[in-house]
């Protein structure tokens, strides 16, 4: 029998095509944002509990059917007791209303964030000073950040200098910005172990890919070996970059316009997914 395109383009299947890409949306935002973090673990649990349900449901296994339900009626509670403290964090946030504000002192912050950057590169690549640098986007860190040492301290070119220089205790590891802070100095990130790296890269650079294999961060590497700056991002390496180079990715990267207008949805999760660490 030949479609009707009449018959399949009604109101009832518009709604339909909306309710699904709500949906796939809400799916798509929640693991772009719990990427790399301890929530992960628990989306995955849910996920589990909620397939174990239906299949159960679906061949009549009464008994597990039931005890599903359970787990997920006391987990819900059991949830909101655990993450009682980000919960309530991410509902002030809301309530400050600070979400509707166009953030007009944020540009102004990223743009001091890559004047200490660039100040920092410059002098570690002209002197071969290693460093390695983690600037957090959209996915958490805190897994990250908890491997290291907490500064909490505004970001200046003179500090970010400070950090690297060699045989201080500070030196070693990478410092991870989140917030436009300097969260913590001295942090391990995931090495990665793709072949396409050069050989001759070590790890400080395998650092650098393999977080921006598991993130969406922006990692900065400077060679203590031959002074080049190297930027990492989606699995990406960006080598032997001239100052005028990691300034224009920097650029696009921090100062995108879509930062600003984060929507209700994904500054609440946010804020609940990092710990109510949100500025
Ligand atoms: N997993 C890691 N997480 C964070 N920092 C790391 C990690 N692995 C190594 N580093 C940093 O890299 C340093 C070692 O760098 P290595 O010489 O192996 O790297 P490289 O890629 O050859 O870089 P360079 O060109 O600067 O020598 C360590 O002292 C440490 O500071």
């Amino acid at each position: 029998m030949p479609i009707s395109w009449g018959e399949l383009l009604t109101w009832r299947n518009a709604v339909n095509l909306l309710d699904i890409f709500v949906v796939w949306y809400f799916i798509y935002k929640l693991i772009m944002l719990i990427r790399g973090t301890k929530a992960v673990q628990l989306f995955k649990g849910i996920v589990i509990i909620i397939i174990i349900k239906l299949v159960s449901w679906g061949i009549g296994l009464r008994t597990v059917s039931f005890i599903m339900d359970q787990v997920i009626n006391w987990g819900v509670i059991a949830a909101v007791i655990i993450f009682q403290p980000e919960i309530r964090r991410g509902l002030e946030h809301l309530g400050r209303g600070s979400l509707f504000v166009k953030n007009r002192s944020q540009n102004v912050q990223e743009n001091q964030m890559i004047a200490g950057l660039d100040k920092a590169i410059q002098y570690m690549s002209k002197r071969r000073i290693g460093a390695l640098m983690t600037i957090q986007l959209n996915t958490g860190l805190e897994d990250y950040i908890e491997t290291g040492i907490e500064l909490n301290a505004e970001i200046t070119g003179e500090l970010l200098i400070n950090i690297f220089i060699p045989n201080t205790p500070l030196h070693d590891g990478a410092v991870i910005i989140q917030n436009d802070k300097i969260a913590v100095a001295a942090a391990y990130l995931p090495l990665s172990d793709s072949n396409l790296i050069p050989k001759e890269l070590g790890t400080r650079h395998r650092a650098a890919v393999g977080i921006s294999e598991v993130t969406d961060a922006l990692t900065i590497v400077v060679s203590e070996e031959t002074g080049g700056v190297m930027i990492t991002q989606n699995s990406e390496m960006m080598r032997d970059l001239s100052q005028e180079d990691y300034l224009k990715i920097l650029k696009r990267e921090l100062l995108k316009p879509e930062q600003p207008n984060r929507n209700l949805f994904q500054e609440f999760i946010e804020v609940v997914t990092k710990g109510g660490t949100k500025k």
